[in-house]
């Protein structure tokens, strides 16, 4: 058994492989799926969860000039002044925090990924869970770069950010961090892989996204819905823990520091061509494209042949996402072609496809591979 903290009063953990060798844990329920903090803080002799908070930046630490500032603010405030700042949790955890790095989340690139991704992988041999506070633009891409490079050992890493700064009316900042330490310390958190809470909603990593550039309701798990539920201190889970379907686990050496393959994103639109494609293929180091397709894999016929035979010619897999928010891209919306290395996205947007193919490839997948890595998000 892998855990350093089984709880055998909540439920049983398994460690079980499943083909595409990520460690997955089965977890058997024995009492109500929705459990509430009453059931972790009155365990009286029972040492608290010891939780580590580890900051990266993001409007939850960033304050404007004024209440109403709600954009070009910069982020200006410490892991340790965001901990100052939410209600007491002695009875519920013991917190260590530690600062990774503090940049607005447009700011952060694989070098800041990977640093983060060994410092979770580090914190999670040493405590019982792991919060990070991170800014909102980019987090479902770290969000889905730990789930698929991080042995969780079944222990909760949840993160949190926020829509308004420090200084706002109604800032959401300290409440997203007090509920992501709750739900980091709480029994039934277990066994659900990278979780992301913010406004009282508990999301999966691997697929939550961003969906509104402005307001506090932002990160919805389109599809695949939400895993849980934050009111008045309680954590509410809507189902036994269980891992995305599709999930592939790379394994990463600790300290691993880059690189990672360049893939480019192309967002397609009315009279889209190949030519920007092929021109950054020419000029630039490109190993892999992604294309954000109108509707579920469209391209004009033009474009469909010239990446068709761009991708055959150079051994360059182009993986088809959907620009819109919702559904997906099946093999079936394919242009058909024996040789081509053009992919189906399944399920995933752009962005964490790009994330996808870049894991691919840092294994030196072939294209065959790679199509069967994405056939686990119904695409391929
Ligand atoms: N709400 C936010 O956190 C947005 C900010 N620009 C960031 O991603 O760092």
């Amino acid at each position: 058994m892998p855990l350093s903290r089984p709880c055998s009063e909540c439920f049983d953990v398994h460690e079980d492989v499943k083909d595409l060798h990520h460690p997955v844990f089965t977890v058997k329920f024995r009492l109500n799926s929705v459990a509430t903090l009453d059931s972790i803080s009155s365990v009286g002799s029972v040492k608290l969860p010891q939780i580590k908070v580890l900051g990266t930046g993001g409007t939850i630490a960033a304050k404007g000039s004024t209440a109403f500032q709600t954009a070009g603010y910069h982020v200006d405030l410490t892991i340790e002044d965001l901990i100052s700042s939410i209600p007491d949790l002695s009875q519920t955890c013991d917190l260590q925090f530690e600062q990774v790095c503090n940049l607005d989340s447009k700011e952060i690139t694989n070098t800041e990924l990977l640093q983060l991704r060994n410092k979770v992988q580090e914190a999670i041999y040493q405590y019982d869970g792991v919060v990070i506070t991170h800014g909102t633009d980019s987090c479902e891409e770290t969000s889905f770069f730990l789930d698929s490079t991080i042995d969780t050992l079944g222990k909760p890493v949840v993160i949190c950010g926020s829509m308004r700064p420090s200084t706002s009316v109604s800032a959401d900042g300290p409440s997203n961090l007090y509920q992501a330490c709750v739900v980091a310390s709480h029994k039934a958190s277990w066994g659900r892989g990278i979780l992301v809470t913010l406004n009282d909603k508990i999301g999966s990593g691997y697929y939550i996204s961003k969906t509104d550039a402005n307001s506090l309701d932002t990160f919805k798990s389109l599809g695949s819905g939400y895993l849980g539920n934050f009111v008045n201190g309680e954590v509410h889970y809507y189902f036994p823990p269980q891992r995305p379907t599709g999930l592939r686990y790379f394994q990463l050496p600790l300290g691993f520091a880059g690189p990672l393959s360049n893939v480019m994103i192309f967002y397609a639109h009315q009279g889209f061509t190949a030519d920007i494609v092929k021109l950054a293929v020419a000029n630039m180091n490109v190993h892999g494209i992604v294309i954000a397709t109108m509707g579920s894999g469209s391209l004009p016929d033009a474009s469909n042949a010239a990446l068709g035979d761009l991708s055959a010619q150079k051994h360059l897999p182009i993986i088809y996402c959907k620009r819109s928010t919702d559904g997906m891209v099946p093999i079936g919306s394919m242009p058909k072609s024996n040789n081509s290395f053009l992919v189906a996205g399944g399920y995933l947007n752009p962005q964490k496809a790009r994330i996808l193919l870049q894991l691919c490839l840092h294994e030196n997948m072939d294209i065959r591979l790679i199509r069967r890595v994405f056939s686990g998000v119904y695409g391929g």
